[in-house]
């Protein structure tokens, strides 16, 4: 059996679930359900705190798991990234009140609040600069403001919490994160994690690309492929109407009417564009 770690709470979990549900497998019928036992896809789900995944799985108790790349890198714990699952993208960044610094090498000697200190230590390594790090459990954005700290390093998505408590991002981001699978630093892949790897990717295509279909004339045909290449070249079909082919490819969803106007412009007509519901490349 598959021993797979699932976000049981926060921004990652609703999403983690619904990609795996889409994935094929089981999933928990109310919150308070910690393990899901998935026989027909001899899988096991643990719910836990996103922090803790790469713990357990790094561990080795657990073979792969859902987090995020900045919690990952966080834990310092013995896992690695697999395969990204683009959903959960935030980046982390500095942050304070407007004006008091331009850049990371300003923070030397001062006091940086954060819930990510081993995130924030790493950088702070990297750039070679020494500030003492004030860890915090959550809503550190209100630590300046009670004294604290001087500065704070934290997960931006919208930036509206910033803006709410008149904070202002500043110096390069120190992280770019998303939903990430992993597993164990060093250890092989085993069956069981190699299907959730090609039905993750599955589902990641399935969501970012749609299904094109048009008709063209014979001697437009080079010019169209141009604007749809597809994964592998597309599917070209005879049509019963004289000098005419039919033609089948996968373009990203979000280019799809810009392709639909071009396509359209040499020649094209008959353009369905449909959903994949799901897809094994
Ligand atoms: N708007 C957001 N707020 C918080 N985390 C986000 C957001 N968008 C994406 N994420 C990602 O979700 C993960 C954080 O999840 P979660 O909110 O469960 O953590 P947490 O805030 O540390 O937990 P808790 O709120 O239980 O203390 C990180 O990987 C982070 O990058
Ligand atoms: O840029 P925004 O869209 O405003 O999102 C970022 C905010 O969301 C997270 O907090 P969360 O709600 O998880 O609370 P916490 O700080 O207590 O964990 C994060 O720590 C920021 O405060
Ligand atoms: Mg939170």
């Amino acid at each position: 059996m598959l021993r797979l770690a699932v976000p049981n709470k926060g921004a990652l979990a609703e999403p983690a679930q619904t990609m795996l549900r889409e994935a094929g497998y089981r999933q928990r019928k109310d919150s308070k359900e910690l393990v899901v036992v998935d026989r027909e896809n001899s899988c096991e789900l643990f719910f836990l705190r996103p922090r803790d995944i790469a713990v357990y799985v790094g561990e080795g108790t657990l073979d792969a798991g859902i987090t995020g790349r900045d919690m990952l890198i966080d834990s310092g714990a013995p896992a690695e990234e697999v395969m990204p699952l683009g959903f959960g993208r935030s980046t982390f960044r500095f942050a304070s009140t407007p004006g008091a610094f331009t850049s990371v090498a300003d923070l030397s000697g001062r006091r940086i609040a954060t819930s990510y200190a081993g995130l924030l230590g790493k950088y702070l390594a990297d750039q070679g600069v020494d500030a003492r790090i004030i860890k915090l459990d959550g809503a550190v954005e209100t630590a300046i403001r009670l004294g604290v700290a001087d500065a704070i390093a934290d997960v931006v998505e919208t930036g509206t919490t910033l803006r709410n408590v008149g904070l202002e991002v500043f110096g390069e981001p120190i992280a770019h994160s998303e939903a990430v699978l992993i597993k164990r630093a060093g250890v092989p892949e085993t069956n069981g994690f190699e299907q959730l790897i090609r039905r993750l990717q599955g589902v990641r295509v399935a969501r970012e690309y749609v299904m094109i279909d048009y008709d063209i004339r014979v001697e437009r045909v080079e010019a169209a492929i141009k604007i749809t290449p597809g994964m592998e070249g597309p599917t070209v079909s005879p049509l019963h109407r004289e000098g005419w082919v039919a033609v089948r490819a996968m373009v990203p969803r979000k280019d799809h009417q810009q392709v639909m106007d071009r396509l359209y412009e040499i020649g094209a007509r008959a353009i369905l564009v449909t959903a994949i519901y799901a897809c094994r490349l």
